[in-house]
């Protein structure tokens, strides 16, 4: 068995190289750029009006001005004004060619076509957006490995940028095993549980940004599991198996595993939730084999298969790893690092009932994990304690 940080180095060193793909902006929220962005056009492409107003000559802001005509935004027709002369404009529209400035309606006097100013604080260029002000042609808008939030992509849009180059999700598959197994929404025969896992990995999959999911099943036959499994290394990147990691008689993922050309890189780790965790390698596709106990499941997840995903997606961790004060003791043996389901608000942090990795219950309360180390034994109210705060 290896430690926490000894899994976590292991895992981290086999992670390939992205994948690079060009996608359409539309579909690109929440992944991270691989390719610069440079700006194809001025933008503004024109110059702007940022009020409803007027448009002048900021050297004729003394005298009275004819008004000659209207721009509004969108129109495709360009007034010239002379000396002496002005534009109605409204906000957005471009402006008259010879005009340098806007004057905001509310600070003007105008009688019939007559206009004049009357504002104290009137200056050159006042009210308009220049020509490139925003960005200019041939300019960077964005570096690699931005991530692409809302704003950023809005930002491309705005710039006229349609299609972008991220680093790419890998395709996932998950494999659920063992034939107890009962999809909710039917009666539950004897021996049988609810399958739960599968439900929560497209959960938080999805939360991270993947939506390339398959779901396969795998009964308890070590022929079965091979070829399921074989024929998820075919048509995914990551594989996600889920149960069967143990040591019973129908634990036979290791063994599938082995037989189907991985590379066995992880089978134990010192700690709880989790501990039989198994992590392969073929080529450049990551196998994870992930405890069946839905707890262990979900924990290993957020703890191995994340990190790897965001190595991968160039991604920043989605959990906040911070130190936060324990509101009640908790006692463990030294041996194992534990991750404690728990519940973290400001600044303080409570260990949830129920720690057993069969349930859910508290898990489905939890936002937080403690981090006991291995050599602890708890902790006690009041302690400073590890703790990595799950994605909301
Ligand atoms: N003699 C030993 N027995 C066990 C050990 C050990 O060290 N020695 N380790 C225990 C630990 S820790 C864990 S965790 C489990 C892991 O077992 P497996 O990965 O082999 O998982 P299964 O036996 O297939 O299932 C465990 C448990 O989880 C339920 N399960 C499985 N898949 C799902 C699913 N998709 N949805 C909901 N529930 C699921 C399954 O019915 C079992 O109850 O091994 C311990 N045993
Ligand atoms: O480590 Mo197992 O995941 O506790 O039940």
């Amino acid at each position: 068995m290896i430690s926490v940080h000894e899994a976590h180095g292991i895992i981290s060193a086999s992670v390939p190289i992205s994948k690079t793909k060009r996608i359409s902006l539309s579909e690109a929220a929440g992944k991270v750029l691989s390719a610069e962005v440079v700006a194809t056009v001025d933008i503004p492409n024109f110059s702007q009006s940022s009020m409803d107003g007027y448009a002048l000559r900021y050297e004729d802001k003394d005298i009275n001005l004819s008004v000659i005509g209207e721009m509004a935004a969108g129109t495709s027709c360009q007034l010239v004004i002379r000396p002496g002369q002005a534009t109605r404009i409204f906000t957005g529209a471009p402006l008259p060619e010879g005009a340098d400035t806007v004057v905001m309606q509310e600070k003007v006097k105008c009688s019939g076509n007559t206009l004049s100013i009357q504002d104290e604080q009137f200056t050159s260029g006042m009210n308009v957006r220049a020509k490139g002000s925003e960005i200019k042609q041939g300019e960077t808008a964005m570096v690699p490995d931005t991530l692409l939030t809302p704003a950023a992509i809005g930002f491309l849009a705005g710039i006229g940028c349609h299609e972008v180059e991220v680093y790419y999700p890998p395709d996932v598959t998950i494999i659920l095993t063992g034939n107890e197994l009962q999809q909710p929404g039917n009666p539950l025969r004897f021996g049988q549980v609810y399958e739960a896992n599968s439900f929560q990995l497209k959960a938080v999959l999805h939360q991270v940004g993947i939506s390339n999911i398959r779901v396969r099943t795998a009964e308890d036959d070590p022929k079965k599991l091979q070829e399921v499994l074989s024929a998820a290394l075919a048509e995914s990147d990551l594989v996600l198996l889920n149960g069967g990691v143990s040591v019973g008689d129908y634990d036979f993922v290791v063994q599938a595993a082995e037989a189907c050309g991985i590379t066995k890189k992880i089978h134990k780790i010192r700690q709880k939730p989790g501990k039989p965790l198994f992590f392969g390698i073929m080529g450049d596709k990551m196998v994870f084999g992930l405890p069946g106990n839905p707890s262990s499941s979900l924990t290993c997840f957020y703890e191995y298969v994340l990190p790897a995903l965001e190595q991968w997606m160039r991604h920043d961790s989605h959990l906040k790893k911070i130190k936060a004060t324990v509101t009640h003791d908790y006692s463990k043996p030294s041996g194992l690092t534990h991750f404690l389901k728990a519940f973290y608000q400001d600044g303080k942090v409570t260990p949830l009932h129920a720690q057993e990795s069969f349930r859910l219950h508290s898990f489905a309360r939890a936002n937080a994990f403690i981090v006991l180390p291995e050599e602890s034994t708890g902790c006690s109210a009041g302690d400073w304690v590890k703790v990595h705060v799950l994605p909301g």
